[in-house]
């Protein structure tokens, strides 16, 4: 299976290296972007065959990647329509872009449509998807082992899970790196060094994710094992509770869910 993906920024870039260890990918991964500094950039990672002419590498795969800003959609549409084909899969990361827009801008049927986030560059990505009733389910199976290989990948019912999807994990990690500053900025605040509040910040975030990962115990569980009564930690959930940080935290994620579809929208 040959696969092109257009767009090699944060998340193309992600997603190529991620597949080109994919035992499903014969030969070299394909890769297009319209900037020449990222071709440049891209070139010297001898990772990738870096195409320069768009149309001839969309007329050479199976399975085509569109991994560029929702805002570049419809000029890439434009660019590719004549040359894409219905057998092609295309795959498309941009968070609310719609696969109606996807197929009617490129006049094809076979869509899947994902939303990934940005720890698979490290092999952490969590990636949800969702597919048009033309895919296969043998397709779909394909392209779910493509979308493993930077982390997980989960299978959602439709569109509207995709957009919350994005509110969760999709935007997710920028509200964790919100935590993790806040606490940073605490830290230096009580007189912590630098170097001393990032290793104290991200080591009590890591081994917290572990601990939840390796239990049964849900986050209020393990909330109350960290917390003694009339303790320091009662201290602080108190406080939090006061300011009203969890709904803070649920209007956030449903702000990015209402932009995300308000973007579905527009596209
Ligand atoms: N970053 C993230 O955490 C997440 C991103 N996404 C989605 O992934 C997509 C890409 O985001 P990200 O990787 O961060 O973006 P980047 O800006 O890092 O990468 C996009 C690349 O595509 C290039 N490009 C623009 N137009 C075209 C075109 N017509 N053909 C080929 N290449 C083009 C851009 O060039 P130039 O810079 O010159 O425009 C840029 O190099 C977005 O749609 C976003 O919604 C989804 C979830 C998480
Ligand atoms: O902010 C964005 O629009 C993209 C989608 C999810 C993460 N980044």
């Amino acid at each position: 299976m040959k696969v092109l993906v257009i767009g090699g920024g944060n998340m193309g870039y992600t997603y190529a290296k991620g597949m080109s260890k994919s035992s499903l990918i014969d030969g070299e991964i394909l890769i297009y972007d319209a900037s020449e500094v990222q071709t440049i950039k891209l070139k010297k990672k001898k990772l990738f065959k870096v195409c320069n002419n768009l149309q001839k590498a969309v007329e050479e795969v199976d399975v085509i990647f569109l991994v560029v800003k929702p805002y570049h959609a419809m000029d890439l549409f434009d660019t590719m329509k004549s040359s894409v084909n219905q057998s092609q899969i295309v795959v498309s990361l941009m968070a609310g872009v719609s696969i109606e827009a996807i197929q009617s801008g490129l006049g094809i049927n076979k869509v899947v449509r994902a939303m990934p986030n940005l720890p698979a560059k490290v092999g952490l990505g969590m990636t949800s998807y969702t597919p048009s009733e033309e895919v296969s389910r043998i397709e779909l199976l394909t392209i779910s082992k493509l979308l493993d290989t930077t982390g997980e990948a989960i299978y959602v019912e439709n569109e509207m899970f995709i957009d919350k999807s994005t509110g969760i994990s999709g935007s997710g990690p920028a509200y964790v790196f919100y935590f993790m500053e806040s606490m940073m900025q605490a830290a230096l605040k009580m007189g912590f060094s630098q170097n001393d509040s990032k290793v104290l910040v991200t080591q009590t975030f890591e081994g917290a994710v572990k601990l939840f990962k390796e239990s049964d115990l849900s986050p209020t569980g393990w909330m109350n094992r960290v917390a003694s009564k009339g303790g320091t930690t009662r201290a602080a959930l108190d406080s939090m509770k006061e300011n009203k940080v969890e709904e803070l935290i649920k209007d956030a994620a449903f702000a990015a869910f209402d932009r995300a579809v308000e973007m579905s929208g527009k596209y």
